[in-house]
């Protein structure tokens, strides 16, 4: 691609003007780094990351879900089921949303967008409204037939904050 023919000097890359076209598109580039961040999850089942990002289209705050700083990734547990649902990692992982929004680098989130690779859960959506995020950009709703989710798109739909 570096190498392209300029069509006007029709010599191989020596155009002043020439720039690369085959870029990647913001939100792609967004939804990239949502992506990547995903893959530091500890989570064996399910890697989430988020990606803020300011009007100015400047990243304000990346996250992924892992459990709280200090707690150890090897002292609580990573799984999904047990007969104690303490014994389950769902009392104690931090979602990507919210580690997003606590790793903010700017005074406050409001008019950001957030991308997320699985749609907010409905204590994220709280958190998302609460800061003054006005955008979600989603890649996975598979949870979509879960209550936490319907009531998530419930409570966003209220808010007036579009999803996609
Ligand atoms: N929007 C979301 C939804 C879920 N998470 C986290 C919470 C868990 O670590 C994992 C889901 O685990 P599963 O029930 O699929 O085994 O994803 C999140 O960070 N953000
Ligand atoms: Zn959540």
């Amino acid at each position: 691609m570096y190498f392209k023919t300029c069509p006007v000097a029709n010599q191989l890359n020596s155009c002043p003007s020439y720039q690369r076209e085959d870029i990647l598109e913001s939100a792609q580039y967004f939804m990239g780094v949502a992506l990547l961040a995903a893959r530091r999850s500890r989570d064996p089942s399910t890697q989430v990351g988020a990606c803020i990002v300011n009007e100015e289209k400047k990243i304000v705050g990346v996250g992924y879900n892992g459990m709280p700083n200090g707690c150890g990734d090897d002292s609580l547990p990573w799984r999904r089921s047990g007969d104690n649902p303490v014994e389950t990692k769902y009392f104690y992982v931090c979602h990507a949303e919210l580690n997003a929004i606590m790793n903010k680098n700017s005074a406050d989130l409001k008019g950001c967008t957030i991308y997320v690779t699985l749609f907010p859960c409905n204590e994220c959506s709280k958190l998302l409204i609460q800061a003054g995020i006005k955008n979600v950009i989603y890649l996975s709703d598979k949870y979509h037939k879960l209550d936490n989710v319907i009531a998530s798109k419930k409570m966003l739909d209220l808010a007036g904050i579009p999803y996609e």
